[in-house]
C-alpha cells in the first residue's frame, strides 16, 4: 500500500497536483517514510526500539526541507508581487509608489513602501480594498502602517492567515499597582498591548457584542489585584455585568438614582483632595494603599446620559478633574452618540479610547476622533469579538489587536481571589462623603456550581419563571453565560421561556 502510495506521487504528483520534479521525489519520499513507520509501529509497537528514535530522526530530517521549501516559495510569490507592483499601482490609482523591500513574516509578508511625492497614508489606506483584490487575497488581509519618520513611506503587511483567528486565552492580572501598565491583549505581530491606567479616563466602544465587557473583565481583573485602587461600578443593566465583581467592588449603582448619587459623592472627594492637596501645595494624588486612587466602571454610559442627566455634569466634572487626583472614570458604550459624548466634551478628556467592532463607519470616529477613519482605524471591518484598536499614549497607529478573553469562571475566581486585599477610601475621601459604603449584595450562594444553581433556580421558580438579571444574581455569572446556558438547557427540555425574558424548568 505504501509503496504504491510513494509511486502514485513520484510519478503523477497525485494527489497534491505536485507538477515539479523535486516536489514530488520530497512527498514521495515522505509518503514512503510514513507509511513505513506506520507498518512498523503496526506490526511491532510504537515504543518499540528504535522506532522512537527513527520517529524523531525523521520528523527533523523531512520537516527542515519542507520548512525551507515553504519559506522559499512564499519569497518567490512575494518577489512576483514586487516586480508586478508598479503595474498593479498604476490600476488601483497609486501610479508611482515603490516597494523599497519586502520581507516574508510568520503570518504572511510585509513591505516598505515609498510613496509618490504628493501621495499619502491616507491614499493608500482608502485603497485597501483595491490592493487586495489586485493581490488576490482574502479581504481584510492588508494593513497599512506609516513610518513615524517619514510622511511619504510606510508598512504594507498582508496577512495570509489571521493570527487572531482564535480567541486568547487571559493569562491573568500583569498589574499590582495602578501604576503599572495594564495588558489588554496582542497586537497581530504578537506583542502585548500594554496601556497606562494612572491619571487617565479610558472610553471603550462598540457594537453589542462586539465584546466591551471582555474589555471591561481584563482591566478590572488587573485592577482587582491593585491595592492601590477603590473600585466603584455602575451598572444600569441592574448589575447583569459587573455583580460577578462584586467582592473587588466597594460600590455599585445599579438605578439611575444611585449611579447619580455614587458620581455626586466622586465629585465631592475630588473637592476633598483638590483642597488637600492645595493646603499642601502638593499637586497630584498619588495613590498608595493608604491613599488609593479611585477608578469608577461605568457600563452602558449612554444609558446613564439618557436617564440620569444630572449624573452627566458629575462624569463631565470628573473628566476635567479628576486625573490629578487620581480619580479615573472607565465607561464602556454601545452608542457613542454625540449627547452621550456631551457632543466629544467628555470624549476629550478620555485619553485610553479602545475601539472595538462598530456597526457604521461614522461611529469610528465618534470614539476616536474626527478624521481617524480616514486615517486607517477601520473599526467596522473588526470580525470577532474582542478585536480592537486602542488609540492612547504609545499608541497612535491603526494597529489591530485581539483583547484576552476572561471566562466567566476566570471572574468569579479572580473575584474572589481579590476580594479581602481590597483597600479602602483614605479618611479624607471617606468624611468628604457621607454616605457609609452599602455592602453590595453577592452575587448569589451558590457560586461554587452555578450549574446546580440555575437548575435549582429554575426547577423553583414561580409559575411566572425568573428573569435573567434574577438568574445572574442566583449564579453570580455573567449575562452570556446565563444566556449560554439557557439556550442549551431549553435545547435539552430543560428549561421553558414562561414569558420575554423570564425563565423557569
Ligand atoms: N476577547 C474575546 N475573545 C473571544 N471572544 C470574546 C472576547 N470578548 C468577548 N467575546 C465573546 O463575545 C460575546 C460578546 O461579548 P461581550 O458580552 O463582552 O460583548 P458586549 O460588547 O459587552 O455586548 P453588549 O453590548 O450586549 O453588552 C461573548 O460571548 C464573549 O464570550
Amino acid at each position: 500500500m505504501t509503496v504504491l502510495a510513494a509511486a502514485a506521487v513520484a510519478v503523477r504528483g497525485w494527489p497534491w497536483g505536485l507538477t515539479r520534479a523535486p516536489e514530488r521525489i520530497y512527498a514521495a519520499t515522505a509518503t514512503a517514510v510514513v507509511g513505513g513507520w506506520l507498518a512498523a509501529a503496526t506490526a511491532l509497537g510504537a515504543t518499540r526500539s528504535p522506532l522512537p528514535t527513527l520517529l524523531i530522526l525523521a520528523t527533523v530530517a523531512l520537516g527542515v526541507p519542507w520548512w525551507a521549501h515553504r519559506r522559499r516559495r512564499a519569497r518567490v510569490r512575494v518577489d512576483r508581487v514586487i516586480n508586478a507592483w508598479p503595474n498593479l499601482a498604476e490600476m488601483i490609482g497609486l501610479a508611482g509608489s515603490r516597494i523599497m523591500s519586502a520581507a516574508v513574516d510568520t503570518w504572511g509578508w510585509r513591505a516598505r513602501i515609498k510613496l509618490r511625492p504628493g501621495q499619502s497614508v491616507t491614499d493608500l489606506v482608502s485603497r485597501v480594498p483595491a490592493i487586495e483584490s489586485a493581490l488576490g487575497t482574502r479581504p481584510g488581509a492588508v494593513r497599512v502602517e506609516q513610518d513615524p519618520a517619514h510622511a511619504g513611506r510606510c508598512t504594507m503587511r498582508v496577512l495570509a492567515v489571521d493570527p487572531h483567528a482564535g480567541a486568547i486565552p487571559w493569562p491573568g492580572p500583569t498589574a499590582r499597582s495602578i501604576a503599572d501598565p495594564i495588558e489588554l491583549g496582542v497586537f497581530e505581530d504578537a506583542t502585548p498591548v500594554r496601556v497606562a491606567m494612572l491619571r487617565r479616563h479610558a472610553l471603550i466602544g462598540g457594537t453589542t457584542d462586539s465584546g466591551k465587557s471582555g474589555v471591561l473583565n481584563v482591566i478590572l481583573g488587573n485592577l482587582a489585584a491593585c491595592t492601590d485602587v477603590v473600585l466603584w461600578g455602575i451598572d444600569l443593566k441592574g448589575g447583569m455585568e459587573l455583580r460577578p465583581w462584586a467582592p473587588c467592588l466597594a460600590r455599585l449603582a445599579t438605578t439611575p438614582d444611585e449611579a447619580t448619587d455614587l458620581l455626586a459623592d466622586a465629585v465631592a472627594i475630588l473637592d476633598a483632595r483638590a483642597q488637600a492637596s492645595s493646603h499642601d501645595n502638593t499637586r497630584v494624588w498619588k495613590p498608595t494603599p493608604k491613599a488609593p486612587a479611585l477608578v469608577i466602571v461605568i457600563d452602558e454610559y449612554a444609558e446613564l446620559a439618557d436617564t440620569a442627566p444630572d449624573a452627566v455634569g458629575h462624569a463631565e466634572s470628573i473628566a476635567r478633574r479628576g486625573r490629578a487626583l487620581a480619580v479615573d472614570l472607565l465607561a464602556a458604550t454601545q452608542r457613542p452618540t454625540q449627547r452621550a459624548m456631551g457632543g466629544g466634551a467628555l470624549r476629550s478628556q478620555m485619553s485610553i479610547r479602545v475601539c472595538l467592532r462598530v456597526r457604521e463607519r461614522r461611529d469610528v470616529d465618534l470614539i476616536l476622533d474626527k478624521g481617524m477613519l480616514n486615517d486607517g482605524w477601520h473599526a467596522h471591518t473588526l470580525d470577532a469579538p474582542g478585536k480592537f484598536y486602542v488609540l492612547a499614549d504609545g499608541h497612535n497607529q491603526p494597529r489591530r489587536a485581539r483583547a484576552y478573553l476572561v471566562t466567566d469562571d476566570l471572574v468569579r475566581q479572580t473575584s474572589a481571589r481579590y476580594a479581602d486585599q481590597r483597600p479602602e477610601l483614605d479618611p479624607l475621601s471617606r468624611a468628604a462623603i457621607n454616605q457609609q459604603p452599602r455592602p453590595i449584595e453577592p452575587p448569589g450562594p451558590s457560586v461554587d456550581d452555578p450549574e446546580r444553581a440555575l437548575l435549582m433556580a429554575l426547577d423553583q421558580a414561580p409559575t411566572d419563571g425568573l428573569s435573567v438579571p434574577e438568574l445572574i444574581d442566583l449564579t453570580g455569572m455573567r449575562r452570556t453565560w446565563v444566556y449560554d446556558r439557557l439556550q442549551a438547557h431549553a435545547a435539552a427540555g430543560r428549561a421553558r421561556q414562561v414569558a420575554r425574558g423570564r425563565w423557569r424548568a
